[in-house]
C-alpha cells in the first residue's frame, strides 16, 4: 500500500500555491482549523502540510486530506479513486472485510487495521475468513495480490498512515443490557494517535444516537489535540446484511450520511458515491444518521414480535397463521414479517437497548417487543413438550436434536441465537440435548447447554424430539425416516418410534411420518410411513 499516490507526477497535476483553509460548523460558525494549518495543496485537493515535520515524514504528510479544504466534492472524488487518499479500516469481521475488500477495489489505497492476528495473518496471506460472502473470497484473493489491500493489527500505525478511518468494530450490550461502546471507544482512541488536519473519520458501526456528537468527537479531540473543524467526523451506517454484503456495500439501496458539520457530510458523501451505485442520502447530522440505522433495527424488531405474538394464538385460532399474515401483506400497508422460535443476532435484539438504556424517555414499545421474542424460545419447548407428552413421553426423559444454532442460516454468528436458550431450557427440563450445526466449529459452542454432533450421527441416535430452529440449506437434505429408529431397520410406522417436530421456520416441506407442530402453523398430524 502506499501512504500516497503522486496525483502531481500521475496526472500531470501542478502543487497549487499555499491554501488556508477555515471549516464552518454546523452552525455556520467559523471554527479556526488547527490553529491556521498552512497547507500546500495541487489542483486535485493533494496536500502536503507546510510545518516543522521532518523531512522522514514529509512524503505521508503529502496525501490529499479529505477535509476542509474548501475543494469541490468531484476533486475528492478524483482523488479518492486515484490512490492518493489512503484509508484504513478498522475491524476486519463480516462486514468490515468486505467494505475494506470494495474501498479497495475502488482506491488501490487501504489498510485494514483487525486486533485478531488470525483474521490479519489470513487476509494478509489472501484468504478470507467469512464465509459465504459471495465473491468475497475472490475480491479479496485479488485486492491483496495487487498490493491493493493489507491488514495489520496495529492500529495507531494504521491511523497515522492513513487519511480516512473507517471504524466498523463491534457495538454489543453488557449483561445488563446497556450499550457497550468500550470496543469503539478503544479504536477511536487509536485513530486520535494519528489524526492529522484534513482526516476525515467516518463511524459505521451501529450505536446509539448521539454517540458520533457526544462520544466520538471529543474523545478524537482529546488524543489528538485538534479541534473540531480541523478534521471531518460523519456517521455512515452500515446497511449491509450478511450474505450479500458486497451487493449492498456496493449499492443495493442508498449510503445514508450525516456529518459533525455540513464539510464532514459532503466530504463523506464524495468518498461514498465512489463505491455506492445507488448514491448517497445526506441528512442533517451525525445523530439524524444514527437514527436513521437504528430506526431500520427498532422497526424489524417490533415487527417481528407482532407476528410471534399472532403465531401464539395459532392453536386458540385453529389456523394457519403464516397463511393468514401472507394474505394480509398482499396489501401494501401491511408488511407483518415472520414468526419463528426467536430473534437472534448482534444486531436486531440489541439495537433496541441503544435507545431504552441511554436516555430517559421511556420506550415501552420497544421493551414489549423485546420480551415478546424472548419469550419465544420458551413458547417453542413448551410445543415440543405438548407434543412428546401426546406421545407418552415426558420431557425430563427425552433426548432431544436442535437443528441449527446460528442466529439465522449460512450466517456463522452465534450471538442471541435462539438456540441458547432453546438448549438451556430443554436441559433444565431434564432433556439429553444434542446439537447440529454445519457452520460451527466444536469449540465455538461453548454457549450452548448441548453436546454438538454431525447429523449423520444424530441418526444413530434414539431422537424424541427434534426442534428446527435454523433451517441451514444443508437441512433441505435430511432424510427424516432416518431419525429416531435405527438405521438398519425399515422406518417404523408407528409413531412412537418417529421423533415430534417443531419446526421453528415453517421449512419443514411435506409429510415426515412425524407429528409436526410448526411455529406460526400449528400441528400437522402426518401418516405414518406404511400408510
Ligand atoms: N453483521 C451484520 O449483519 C451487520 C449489519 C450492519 C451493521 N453491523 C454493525 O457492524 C459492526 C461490526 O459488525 P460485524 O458483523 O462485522 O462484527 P464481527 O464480530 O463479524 O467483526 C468485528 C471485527 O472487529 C474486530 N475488532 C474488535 N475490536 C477491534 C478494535 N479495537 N480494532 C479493530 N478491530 C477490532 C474483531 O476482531 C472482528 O474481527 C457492528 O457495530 C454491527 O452492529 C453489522
Ligand atoms: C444492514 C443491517 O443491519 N441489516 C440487518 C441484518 O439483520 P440480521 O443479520 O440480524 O438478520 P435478520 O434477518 O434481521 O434476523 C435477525 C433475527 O430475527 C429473526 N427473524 C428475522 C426476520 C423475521 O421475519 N422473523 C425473524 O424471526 C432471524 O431468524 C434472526 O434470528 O439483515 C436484515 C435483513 O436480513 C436487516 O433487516 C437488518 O437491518
Amino acid at each position: 500500500m502506499t501512504d500516497r499516490r503522486s496525483i502531481a507526477e500521475g496526472d500531470g497535476l501542478e502543487v497549487a500555491d499555499t491554501d488556508r483553509f477555515e471549516a464552518t460548523d454546523t452552525d455556520g460558525g467559523s471554527v479556526d482549523g488547527a490553529g491556521g494549518l498552512e497547507v500546500t495543496e495541487a489542483d486535485d485537493g493533494t496536500v502536503g502540510r507546510a510545518d516543522d515535520r521532518d523531512s522522514s515524514t514529509e512524503s505521508t504528510a503529502a496525501s490529499t486530506r479529505p477535509y476542509g479544504t474548501g475543494r469541490s466534492s468531484e476533486r475528492l472524488r478524483r482523488a479518492f479513486v486515484s490512490g492518493s487518499v489512503p484509508v484504513a479500516v478498522y475491524g476486519l469481521g463480516k462486514m468490515g472485510l468486505p467494505l475494506a475488500a470494495v474501498f479497495a477495489e475502488t482506491t488501490d489505497n487501504v489498510l485494514g487495521v483487525d486486533i485478531d492476528p488470525n483474521v490479519v495473518a489470513t487476509i494478509q496471506a489472501g484468504d478470507c475468513h467469512v464465509k459465504r460472502e459471495p465473491g468475497l473470497d475472490e475480491l479479496v484473493a485479488e485486492r491483496v495480490s495487487a498490493g491493493a489491500l493489507e491488514a495489520t493489527t496495529n492500529p495507531r500505525e494504521a491511523a497515522r498512515r492513513c487519511s480516512v478511518h473507517v471504524v466498523i468494530v463491534p457495538t454489543p450490550i453488557t449483561d445488563e443490557r446497556a450499550p457497550d461502546l468500550s470496543i469503539l471507544d478503544a479504536a477511536i482512541e487509536a485513530i486520535g494517535t494519528g489524526l492529522d488536519p484534513g482526516d476525515l473519520v467516518l463511524v459505521e458501526c451501529t450505536v446509539p444516537p448521539r454517540t458520533t456528537s457526544d462520544r466520538v468527537l471529543p474523545a478524537l479531540e482529546a488524543t489528538s489535540g485538534l479541534s473540531r473543524g480541523s478534521f471531518g467526523v460523519a456517521f455512515c451506517p452500515e446497511r449491509t446484511s450478511s450474505g450479500r454484503a458486497l451487493e449492498d456495500i456496493r449499492g443495493a439501496y442508498p449510503k445514508v450520511v450525516g456529518g459533525v458539520d455540513a464539510e464532514s457530510t459532503a466530504a463523506a458523501r464524495a468518498i461514498y458515491e465512489t463505491i455506492n451505485d445507488e448514491g448517497v442520502i445526506t441528512v442533517s447530522d451525525a445523530t439524524t444518521a444514527e437514527c436513521v440505522k437504528v430506526f431500520e433495527g427498532l422497526y424489524r424488531d417490533v415487527n417481528i414480535a407482532l407476528a410471534n405474538e399472532l403465531a401464539t394464538f395459532t392453536d386458540e385460532f385453529g389456523i394457519d397463521v403464516r397463511e393468514a399474515i401472507d394474505v394480509a401483506n398482499t396489501q401494501p400497508y401491511c408488511d407483518i414479517h415472520e414468526p419463528g422460535p426467536g430473534v437472534g443476532g448482534h444486531c436486531i435484539p440489541f439495537y433496541p437497548y441503544f435507545v431504552i438504556a441511554p436516555f430517559e424517555t421511556d420506550a415501552p414499545l420497544l421493551e414489549t417487543a423485546r420480551a415478546v421474542n424472548d419469550s419465544m424460545p420458551a413458547f417453542t419447548v413448551a410445543k415440543l413438550r405438548d407434543g412428546l407428552e401426546a406421545e407418552g413421553t415426558a420431557l425430563s426423559d427425552a433426548t432431544v436434536l436442535v437443528l441449527g444454532l446460528t442466529y439465522r442460516p449460512g450466517v456463522e454468528e452465534i450471538r442471541a441465537s435462539p438456540s441458547i436458550d432453546i438448549a438451556a431450557e430443554l436441559a433444565s427440563a431434564g432433556a439429553t440435548v444434542y446439537g447440529v450445526d454445519p457452520m460451527l466449529e466444536s469449540d465455538d459452542l461453548e454457549a450452548f447447554d448441548l453436546e454438538a454432533i454431525s447429523l449423520e450421527a444424530a441418526c444413530d441416535l434414539p431422537i424424541d424430539g427434534v426442534i428446527l430452529v435454523t433451517p441451514h440449506e444443508e437441512f433441505d437434505e435430511i432424510r427424516w425416516a432416518d431419525l429416531g429408529t435405527d438405521r438398519e431397520d425399515e422406518p417404523s410406522a408407528h409413531r412412537d418410534h418417529r421423533p415430534v417436530v417443531v419446526d421453528g421456520r415453517g421449512t419443514v416441506a411435506g409429510p415426515i411420518g412425524s407429528r409436526v407442530y410448526e411455529i406460526g402453523g400449528g400441528v400437522r398430524e402426518e401418516q405414518g410411513w406404511d400408510s
